[in-house]
């Protein structure tokens, strides 16, 4: 029998594809919401770290999970910053969610709106508030790097680095 082939100590990279969603929002710029329109967006997960053991970064399949966990309540509904800065204002009314900035308003169906911790539902920030929902499933990993395409021609990348480094 050979010798036991060892596990690098070097970095090594492994990559999570989390399932293609479909969702409206309308971005923030200058203070102002652009048309609302629809992305199918589709995202990686890129995750580095040292090789344990038994020869891995980290068990992909539950990082898989939680991504698609994180994913599944933003499918086919509208996203809407929960802390965009004055003027813009939301309030329910009469089982409509309304959202205005003083030039456009939309008024859409509560249940069809998903409000996001973000200032603006840009792609940065919506990667960001992916990355910081599957950061606690992370086991092992030094860094994590999320990217958020939400059309052929432009996409986010964020990163985490763990243990403040
Ligand atoms: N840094 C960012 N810039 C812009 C963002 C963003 O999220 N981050 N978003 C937008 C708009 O929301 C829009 O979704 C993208 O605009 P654009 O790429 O022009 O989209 P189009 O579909 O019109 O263009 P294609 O070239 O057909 O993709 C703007 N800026």
């Amino acid at each position: 029998m050979g010798r036991a082939h060892e596990p690098p100590t070097s970095p090594t990279t492994i990559s999570v594809a989390g399932p293609a969603f479909g969702a409206a929002h309308a971005g923030l710029h200058q203070g102002r919401f652009e048309a609302l329109h629809g992305h199918t967006y589709t995202c990686r997960l890129d995750l580095v770290g040292t090789l344990d053991p038994e020869g891995v970064v980290t068990d992909f399949v539950p990082v898989r999970q939680a991504l698609a966990e994180a994913i599944a309540p933003l499918q086919r509904r509208t996203l809407m910053p929960a802390h965009a800065p004055a003027p813009v204002r939301l309030h329910h009314e009469d089982g409509m969610f309304v959202i205005e900035d003083g030039h456009r308003r939309f008024a859409l169906p509560v249940q069809d709106v998903v409000l996001l911790p973000v200032v603006n539902t840009s792609t940065e920030l919506l990667g960001q508030y992916l990355l910081d929902q599957v950061r606690p499933h992370l086991d092992g990993v030094e860094r994590a790097a999320l990217v958020l395409r939400e059309s052929p021609t432009a996409q986010a990348r964020v990163e985490h680095h763990f243990g403040g480094q």
